[in-house]
């Protein structure tokens, strides 16, 4: 029997809550574990500010988008927190272990405490889906669906207008989400951050399904940077540990692509929108086998470790191999995407 401490860190994601459900469940019946949450992250922790968790509060959540604990983009180690502060308020709520579920930021910070002696479990999240050592993180998938209904409607008005249009999606440094919904959808070009395409083969790729009487559909990741361009487009500054807020990138490709080609062009940025609402069942059924996982984790003490999926199993990693790089769309995959271009 443990008291495990639950928390949420970093943007949400569809899947949250179908975890926070399997850990809580699977510990009850398991071992008779006791669960508190954290409110809104590493937040939570440094102020000792929680929840109980217990088997009413978590029943009928798995199908619900964001997180039941709220979230934030606190930085554990930063001002007013450190690795002594941690350790003392986990003390205090007798907490024995920390599930921490979260992207490369939270789980970076989950490296510095697990190696600092706190006992700690990953479960990567991430709608970007840029985390290495797990083949795919929950929330990517419903991210995807949502992004390609978006596209598909972008593409009737398109139509109709005989305009080109430019879907932007998010994704920070990888490609991930732009390559699956612009293959779903058939996109006449697909740009993403690890490719650097330039503006005379864009607007080639926008006039070729143009002469056909087709109307152009660009997908294009937030994080793109095309041959001209010194640094990825972000006009919003940066957040608290320094990064680009992306987005934005659709709508200056557009006056670019329309003077070049003499082609309407109109961009939407779909933003928050792919982050939000209900998980797919995929994301739920991967959130919830990494819930039961990471419980399983718990009660080997196997710390510093994060659950993770590889093809249909899920494998236990180190901390640090997860954070070793960022997983990026590979070469080959964009080359089979690019044959069908233009
Ligand atoms: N390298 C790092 N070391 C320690 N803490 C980090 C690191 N990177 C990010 N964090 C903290 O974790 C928070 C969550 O990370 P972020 O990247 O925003 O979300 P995610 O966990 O989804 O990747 C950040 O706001 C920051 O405070
Ligand atoms: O919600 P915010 O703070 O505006 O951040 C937007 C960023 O969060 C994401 O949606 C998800 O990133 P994380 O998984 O690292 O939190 C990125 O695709 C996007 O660039
Ligand atoms: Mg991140």
């Amino acid at each position: 029997m443990a008291h495990i401490g639950i928390l949420t860190s970093g943007g949400d994601c569809p899947g949250l809550n179908a975890v926070i459900r399997a850990c809580v469940l699977c510990g009850i019946r398991r071992s008779d574990d006791t669960f508190i949450g954290f409110v809104d992250g590493w937040r939570g922790v440094l102020d000792r500010n929680t929840i109980d968790l217990d088997w009413m509060s978590v029943r009928g959540i798995s199908k619900l988008g964001g997180t039941i604990l709220g979230t934030s983009r606190t930085n554990p180690l930063g001002e007013g927190g450190g690795i002594e502060h941690v350790r003392t308020n986990l003390k205090a709520l007798g907490v024995d272990v920390l599930i921490a579920i979260g992207g490369e930021g939270t789980l970076a910070a989950a490296k510095i405490l697990s190696d600092a002696g706190i006992p700690i479990i990953g479960v990567p999240k991430t709608v970007d889906n840029d985390l290495s050592a797990t083949d795919y993180t929950f929330g990517f998938d419903t991210a995807v669906e949502i992004a390609t209904e978006a596209i598909d409607r972008l593409k009737t008005t398109g139509e109709s207008h005989h305009r080109c249009m430019i879907a932007e999606v998010m994704g920070r440094n990888a490609g991930w989400i732009a390559l699956h919904a612009g293959m779903a959808t058939s996109a006449h070009a697909i740009l993403i951050p690890e490719q650097r395409s330039n503006l005379a083969e864009i607007c080639e790729w926008v006039q070729k399904p143009f002469r056909r009487g087709r109307a152009p559909l660009i997908v294009v990741a937030e994080g793109f940077i095309s041959e001209e361009m010194a640094q990825p487009h972000y006009a919003r500054g940066l957040d608290a540990f320094n990064r680009p807020r992306f987005g934005g990138i659709g709508e200056r490709l557009a006056p670019i692509i329309e003077e070049r080609t003499g082609i309407e062009t109109r961009a939407t940025t779909l933003g928050h929108i792919q982050r939000g609402g209900v998980p797919s069942a995929s994301d739920r059924v991967l959130a919830t086998r990494l819930g039961i996982a990471a419980v399983g984790a718990v009660h080997d003490r196997d710390w510093g470790s994060m659950v993770a999926v590889r093809a249909t199993d899920i494998v236990r990693v180190n901390l640090a191999e997860a954070l070793d790089s960022l997983k990026t769309v590979p070469q080959q995959r964009y080359d089979e995407a690019a044959i069908l271009f233009g």
